[in-house]
């Protein structure tokens, strides 16, 4: 079996991966808290842990792989911005905006996500489906002795935990120093942290033994985690950002609350999109959203393809860098679909390239991965290519048709191009040969463009075209010779495929 290798943010150091059940792989990766569109930085860990899950898939067989990811719908921020609503004219009651907002923003991340051909994870937990387990959790804590009730908050005894910190390798006192803890009358430690706050009566609340209120952030993860993947699971996944304090706040829950486990094995983090240097963050107001992306690519090139480039960029950088995205890496990653499209015509079935395989499962080296693939596609490994490629989440069977037709008349636009240079030069005769020849395949050339007119072209040339076909084309058109033409013009993938197919034998005349 392949073995798997990745840098765990626990022992900072790169380990063999071996599961706790290889029978069934257990991976959590934190969400999403929704009340916003995502922005380019929200997706980078969905698409970084979407390659990891389909590399445990490949390894360990789909059914043996348990993906779960979180939404955060119940947070401070979001009754922030319910009330910005309200207070911009929204009559709904607070909890009534609320559910729409979550409901909405949920949709929008699901659709943007699967534009980025993230597969969904097995489960997607609400946090207000689970106030149940966290409210037990809690519970559990205060009774060992790791958390205590004050004035309708329940917080937790950091320094009833000794461990505390060794995640992200800092002291306690060094955290009071360095970091922002709000200090408050209720807490008897500055770095005390809430697992339960009161509730207003219009704010989102549930009954508890501490009077109606809700969960604070860090608790959702524990209490979702353990109810879906049990007290100890294999990978736990998430931005740079959370390493400090959300996650070292969680495995001081978790491993409190169940002392015989060791909660999460792997920790695996992914660095930040950055612009400029700086974290991409709602808060620092330097973001766009994955959906102003999509737009603004839709522009100039279909809505798959766009969200094939912007896959592509963002998983061509290893997850433990920090990443731009820049103009100039959309149009390489464009370009090079277009060129793994053209390399997998005509291809049908798919081989995985076990050198794709060992990339990935050396902590995830994508780049290493897609050098494999670039070699495929100039080696004419077309099966290969197209195995590898899909199995990074690339190359759809509708992004490929649409690249291939892209490159058909990128090569029909060459040789326009070389007809006005020849023109320009006044080299008629081979300004005329390129319209001639092209003509002799039935393409005209009318004012600059290329069209597909009724073809005049001989039996002999049609022969050519079909025997460049995929089998089963083949045989739907051989010996059908008075039938070819009109089928040919009515079928847009054969046009496209046969467009590219006299582009370049003109093409190749030429050189
Ligand atoms: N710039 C970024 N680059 C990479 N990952 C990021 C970035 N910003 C947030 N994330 C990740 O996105 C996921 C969702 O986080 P969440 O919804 O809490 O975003 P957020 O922290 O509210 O965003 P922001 O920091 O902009 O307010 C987390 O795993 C987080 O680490
Ligand atoms: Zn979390």
């Amino acid at each position: 079996m392949t073995e798997i290798r990745l840098h765990n943010s626990r022992t900072r150091r790169k380990q063999p991966f071996a599961p706790l059940d290889a029978q069934d792989v257990r991976m959590y990766v934190c969400g999403p808290t929704v009340y916003d569109r995502a922005h380019l930085g929200n997706a980078r860990p969905v698409v970084v842990f979407d390659v990891l899950y389909r590399l445990l898939r490949h390894v360990y067989g789909k059914k043996h792989v348990t993906y779960v990811r979180n939404f955060t719908d119940v947070d401070d921020k979001i009754n922030a911005r319910a009330r910005m609503l309200q207070e911009g004219g929204d009559t709904r009651s607070l909890n009534e905006i609320i559910r729409a907002l979550t409901d909405e923003t949920i949709d929008w991340y699901h659709a943007d996500m699967d534009a980025l051909g993230a597969l969904r994870p097995n489960h997607e937990p609400r946090a207000t489906e689970f106030i149940v387990q966290m409210v037990a959790m809690i519970q559990g804590l205060i009774d060992k002795g790791h958390a205590y009730a004050a004035e309708g908050h329940v917080l937790f005894d950091v320094r009833s935990y000794p461990e505390y910190g060794k995640l992200s390798g800092r002291s306690v006192d060094d955290m009071i120093a360095g970091a922002r803890v709000e200090v408050a009358p209720y807490k008897r430690d500055p770095m005390d942290f809430v697992l339960w706050k009161p509730s207003s009566v219009e704010e989102p609340g549930w009954d508890s033994p501490w009077g109606r209120g809700r969960p604070g952030w860090h608790i959702e993860c524990s209490a979702m985690s353990h109810e879906l993947l049990g007290p100890a699971f294999d990978i736990h996944g998430g931005g740079i950002d959370l390493q400090f304090p959300h996650h070292e706040n969680e495995i001081a829950q978790s491993c409190c609350a169940h002392p015989d486990a060791d909660f999460a094995n792997f920790w695996l983090h992914n660095e930040m999109v950055q612009v400029e240097g700086k974290k991409m963050s709602k808060s620092l107001g330097n973001f766009f959203t994955v959906r102003d992306l999509l737009d603004e690519l839709e522009k100039r090139m279909p809505k798959r393809v766009a969200g094939e480039v912007i896959r592509l960029v963002m998983i061509k950088s290893h997850y433990r860098q920090p990443m731009d995205w820049t103009e100039a890496a959309a149009k390489e990653a464009e370009a090079t679909l277009r060129k793994w499209a053209r390399a997998t015509e005509n291809v049908q079935s798919e081989k995985i390239d076990q050198r794709v395989i060992d990339a990935l499962s050396d902590d995830l080296n994508v780049w290493g991965a897609i050098t494999v693939l670039n070699e495929l596609a100039a080696n004419g490994d077309g099966s290969a290519l197209l195995g590898s490629a899909r199995f990074l989440g690339l190359l759809s069977e509708e992004v490929r048709a649409i690249s291939q037709a892209t490159e058909a008349y990128f090569d029909l636009q060459k040789l326009l191009i070389l007809r006005a240079e020849a023109r320009k030069e006044k080299n008629f005769a081979r300004a005329d040969l390129i319209r001639k020849r092209l003509d002799d395949f039935g393409i005209q050339l009318v004012d600059q463009s290329a069209t597909v007119t009724a073809p005049k072209f001989e039996v002999f040339k049609i022969e050519e075209v079909i025997q460049s076909l995929p089998p089963e084309d083949k045989e739907n058109l051989l010996g059908q010779e008075e039938y070819v033409v009109p089928r040919i013009f009515n079928n847009k993938a054969f046009s496209d495929r046969y467009q590219s197919f006299v582009a370049r034998k003109v093409l190749g005349e030429l050189e």
